[in-house]
């Protein structure tokens, strides 16, 4: 028989006697009692799956099983508790929010070992979907969509070129998480990343801030201070929004892009100065140049190579995945509560344009962790509305009654197998449909099922 580890945390030291029964039926139970102790066993064995005894006293300190959840560890938790514990409110918020399911005692070794089974399969699909998930390196730049793909592949060529790069994208896209990128695994990345926010000081303070100054300069300059480019040296000059640059300052800055040298302002020494830069634009600079606001030998000069960052709603398939990246990175011991979003949430966020991008993404998400009073997010704590008129994919398409029916039922189908993680069973139960069903459906409307092999 295969046997499957478990760990079972009894702060209480509860004997029940029912854990030899599921020791014969295949299970490798390792019991702790001390808080200390469950901690350091998962971060050496990495258990799926975990079960709490909880204490037969209906007033007993939950604490240690509150701090044990809290850690978030990826697995699964099943509670064992005598009824009375149920009459302990702080106990049902508890088994509603952290645990896969409870049993009461005495126990049921068949029914017990039948939850055992699923939620160990739970834990497995969690781990397949964690390691499925897309992550570029240190930097916590995450996506899965082919655009996504594409401008990765960008980074990784423009980071083995030693040349300026343009970055192009709308605000709050991840213009600056591209550049930090292509510095980090360029041949510069142990050295500085400077980021100059071009538009930021009028042009006299840019100058001194792009180039620094020698003492005496001018009233106030106290002590010559080197500029940001010198202080990139070696490594590499962010600046940002580069066609907000005034236009005296975009000579100048042309100049040091071909000569190399910088002069501080009041110096009267061209001081060479080894930098990449890296600009970036939300808005279109070759338009800028036909209008006449940017110079256009800058423009070339600083667009050898262009990467282009996409808009979030030109990338939809990254939204869930951003979505969640950010709240499990948010979540903390406050907000130990929140398990995820409602198939609802998932749907407003797809439909939803993204202004403001993954910016304006993040910003909904930890307002939706404040506003959130239940165990899922729902689109009015993101500040979004279900389905707003005219934001529908169906708007302005001609079809027939037939095909929209379609449509929308492909589309229910997707929400729900992504918000149950792909278990065909819960997906089928919240759809209100027989699993054969589902799976006639999905085979239907060509919907993979990604997670194949349980539910
Ligand atoms: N692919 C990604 N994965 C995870 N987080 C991302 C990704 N892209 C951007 N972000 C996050 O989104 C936020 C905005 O990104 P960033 O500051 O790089 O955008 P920007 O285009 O430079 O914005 P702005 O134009 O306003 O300066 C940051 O918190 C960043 O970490």
């Amino acid at each position: 028989m295969d046997t499957r580890k478990l760990l079972c945390f009894d702060p209480t030291g509860t004997d029940n006697g029912v854990l030899d029964a599921l020791r014969a039926r295949g299970w490798d139970i390792i019991t702790v009692t001390r808080l200390d102790e469950a901690k350091n066993l998962i971060d050496a064995h990495g258990f799926h799956l975990g079960m709490v005894l909880f204490g037969s006293r209906e007033q007993a300190d939950i604490s240690p099983i509150q701090s044990l959840l809290a850690m978030r560890y990826p697995m699964e938790w099943i509670a064992l508790l005598p009824p009375q514990a149920l009459h302990n409110r702080e106990v049902c918020q508890l088994i509603a929010q952290g645990f896969y399911d409870y049993h009461t005692l005495p126990l049921d070794p068949e029914r017990l070992q039948f939850t055992l089974g699923h939620a160990y399969g739970m834990a497995l699909v969690m781990k397949r979907l964690r390691a499925q998930t897309p992550s570029h390196g240190d930097e916590g730049i995450i996506g899965c969509s082919p655009k996504f793909t594409k401008l990765f592949a960008d980074i990784e060529r423009a980071a083995g070129l030693d040349v300026p790069v343009l970055v192009r994208g709308e605000n709050g896209s991840g213009k600056e998480i591209a550049a930090r990128a292509i510095h980090r695994r360029s041949m510069r990345g142990d050295r500085p990343f400077i980021v100059v926010s071009c538009g930021a000081l009028p042009s006299n303070l840019m100058m001194s801030e792009l180039f620094g100054f020698e003492k005496g300069a001018f009233a106030g300059a106290y002590r010559t201070k080197e500029g940001s480019i010198e202080a990139a040296s070696g490594g590499t000059l962010f600046l940002d929004e580069v066609g907000e640059l005034p236009a005296d300052l975009q000579e100048v800055m042309l100049r040091f892009l071909r000569e190399k040298t910088i002069r501080r302002v009041g110096g009267d020494r061209d001081i060479p100065v080894d930098v990449r830069i890296i600009a970036a634009s939300h808005t279109d600079l070759a338009k800028a140049v036909a209008d006449g606001h940017f110079l256009e030998e800058l423009y070339q000069a600083l667009s050898p190579f262009v990467v282009n960052v996409p808009s979030l709603r030109e990338r939809r398939d990254d939204i869930e995945l951003l979505a969640k990246y950010y709240l499990d990175l948010f979540v903390n011991e406050k907000y130990r509560h929140i398990s995820g979003y409602t198939p609802e949430a998932v749907t407003s966020m797809q439909r939803y344009e993204w202004p403001g991008n993954i910016r304006e993404l993040i910003n909904r998400v930890r307002r939706a962790m404040v506003m959130c009073e239940d165990r899922w997010i729902t689109p009015q704590d993101l500040g979004l509305n279900v389905v707003e008129p005219g934001t529908t994919k169906f708007q302005g398409n001609v079809m027939t009654l037939d095909e929209a029916k379609a449509e929308a039922e492909k589309e229910i189908i997707q929400v729900t197998l992504r918000a149950t993680e792909n278990n065909i069973s819960r997906a089928a139960r919240q759809l209100a449909v027989s699993r054969m069903t589902l799976y006639r459906l999905m085979d239907k409307h060509r919907i993979r099922n990604t997670a194949a092999g349980r539910g």
